[in-house]
Formats: structure tokens, C-alpha cells, sequence
């Protein structure tokens, strides 16, 4: 199979308003796909829709070659969903509810289960209902990687988890694009994105504004550059390398904004004494909001 996730037009309306407009988007397998867009941009929407909970206006979204509205019972054991806020059944107790869930996928190792718990220390004995936030979002993550499904569909899954927590699910999904699977994951924070995904698509207003790699993305982004040279900056050399936004000079340092490459630069300022080099990060969350923006 090519694709793990094909859509075509895929649009859904809530009366008169376009929550997803015409997505046309593929993901093959064992990708891990980023979807980040800002609030209302229809992510959550994509999410259930491709999860069988609700059925497109028009478009098609097909999951492992079934239609994901009409064929969901098909994928339940392949799918493991976690949905944005997750609220289970409050009266029961971890257990009692992923045991359920077990049962649904056709049976899941019980030490499977435990380990999971424990890894997020998640007391599996408490009643749903009483756990914090947080740990309530633990529970959506057993259930949703319990099974070892083959594609994971995460809907920003590390709200209400502390950052020892986000890291270690960081650290999960890790794991589970090393053996293989695919990953889905919507967010609107980037550095989550970031660490895990090889592509990231992105969506303003229902519609999809780009699908690229992180490595090209980082490509295109802006980066500030100092560097220090013996003498006197060649101050004209370097304004004339394309790429250079902004280049103003301290002494013998010249401060610099570049977009792409820094090679170029660097060959013009070669031939000068160069005796330091200082180059930032490249600023990927500009590159996003220009995006987010418009
Ligand atoms: N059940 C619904 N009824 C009416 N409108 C809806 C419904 N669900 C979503 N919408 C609307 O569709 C648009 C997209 O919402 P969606 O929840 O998919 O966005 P999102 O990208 O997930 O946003 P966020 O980052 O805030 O979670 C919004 O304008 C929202 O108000």
C-alpha cells in the first residue's frame, strides 16, 4: 500500500460554516506527519474525520484502503486514537476502562498495560473521574498506544501533561517511529512537532497552506549570523550575497539576518580574516507564523 492516510477533497461543513475545505493529503507509512495550524484552523476536525467519528460533507478520507467513515470497524484494531481533551467513563477505574478498550481491540497483554502505566506513573487503580487533567490524558494514552496499532492519531496529545511527562511521551513517539508505524499529529506548538515529525503539514482557516519537510522548512527560515573579522567587515561583499536581509556592523563584527544558506556568505567572507563565527538557531517559529498569518 502506498498510503497509511489518503484524503481527496476531503471537506467538512457545520452548517454554514467550512471547518475543512478540499484536503487533499497523503501520508505513507511509517511517517511521522506533523498537522499544526492555529486555533479553528480545523485540525480537530481532519482528526475525526479520519478517526470514523464523523462523516465528511463531501471528499473522501481512506485509511489503510477503507473508507474511514463507512469501514471504521475494519480499522479500530489498527487505529489507536487520542483525542484532544480526553474524558472517559468517570466511574470507572483505569483498569476497569482499558480493560474494556482490551477487549474491544481483541485482547491486549496485560503487562503491556502496566508497563505503559508506569512508565507515566499512572495509578490505574484510582476512578477516572477523581484523576487530574493530566492524568486523565495518561489514561487517552495507554488506551490509544495499548494495542501497538499501526497508525497513531494524536490530537494534541500532551495538554495537561508537566514537561517530564511531555518528554517521555516525546520519547514514545520516538519509539514508535522507529518500529515503523505511522504517526498523525495534530498540534499548534512547534518545538512539539519539531523533535518528532518528518514532515509537518500546515492549515489556516480549513485549508491546507503547505506540507513539507522540517529539514527544508528549516531551510527557508531565517537564521542571525555574527561574525568577527580582523579588520573592517567587507561590509558591501556581503550585502551583495543573496539571502542577506539585514547586516549592520559593531567594530569589527558584522551582525547579519540570512534566509537559506549560509554558504554563500561565508565564501564572500573568506578571503578576509575571519576570527569568529557566532551563528543562532535557525528561526523556525517565524518561518510558522508567516504561514499561520497569511
Ligand atoms: N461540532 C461543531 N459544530 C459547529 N462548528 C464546529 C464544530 N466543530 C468544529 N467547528 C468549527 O470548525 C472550525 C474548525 O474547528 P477545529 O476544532 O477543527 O479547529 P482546530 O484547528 O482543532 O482548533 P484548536 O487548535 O483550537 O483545537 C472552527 O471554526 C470551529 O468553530
Amino acid at each position: 500500500m502506498d498510503h497509511v492516510v489518503r484524503t481527496r477533497n476531503l471537506t467538512k461543513r457545520f452548517g454554514r460554516r467550512t471547518a475543512l475545505d478540499g484536503l487533499d493529503l497523503d501520508v505513507p507509512p511509517g511517517e511521522v506527519l506533523g498537522y499544526l495550524g492555529p486555533n479553528g484552523a480545523g485540525k480537530t476536525t481532519t482528526i475525526r474525520l479520519l478517526a470514523g467519528l464523523i462523516r465528511p460533507t463531501a471528499g473522501s478520507a481512506v485509511v489503510f484502503g477503507f473508507d474511514a467513515a463507512d469501514q471504521y470497524d475494519a480499522l479500530q484494531r489498527r487505529i489507536g486514537y487520542l483525542p484532544g481533551d480526553f474524558v472517559a467513563y468517570p466511574d470507572l477505574t483505569g483498569t476497569q476502562y482499558l480493560d474494556y478498550f482490551a477487549h474491544l481491540y481483541g485482547g491486549v497483554e496485560r503487562s503491556r498495560i502496566d508497563l505503559l502505566a508506569k512508565r507515566f506513573d499512572l495509578d490505574l487503580g484510582v476512578r477516572i473521574g477523581t484523576l487530574s487533567r493530566g492524568n486523565r490524558q495518561k489514561v487517552g494514552i495507554v488506551q490509544a498506544f495499548m494495542h501497538d496499532p499501526d497508525l497513531l492519531i494524536l490530537d494534541e496529545p500532551t495538554t495537561g501533561l508537566d514537561p517530564l511527562m511531555q518528554r517521555e511521551f516525546r520519547e514514545l513517539l520516538r519509539e514508535t517511529r522507529d518500529a515503523g508505524r505511522t504517526v498523525f499529529l495534530s498540534s499548534h506548538v512547534l518545538s512539539e512537532v519539531d523533535a518528532v515529525a518528518d514532515r509537518v503539514a500546515i492549515l489556516r482557516a480549513g485549508r491546507l497552506v503547505t506540507v513539507q519537510s522540517v529539514q527544508a522548512l528549516r531551510a527557508t527560515a531565517r537564521r542571525r549570523l555574527d561574525l568577527t573579522f580582523a579588520g573592517a567587515p567587507p561590509v558591501d561583499r556581503m550585502r551583495a550575497v543573496p539571502g542577506v536581509q539585514e547586516l549592520s556592523v559593531d567594530g569589527h563584527t558584522a551582525h547579519l539576518v540570512i534566509s537559506g544558506s549560509t554558504a554563500g556568505l561565508l565564501r564572500a567572507a573568506a578571503p578576509y580574516e575571519v576570527t569568529n563565527v557566532l551563528s543562532h538557531e535557525a528561526d523556525l517559529e517565524t518561518v510558522f507564523l508567516d504561514y499561520y498569518n497569511g
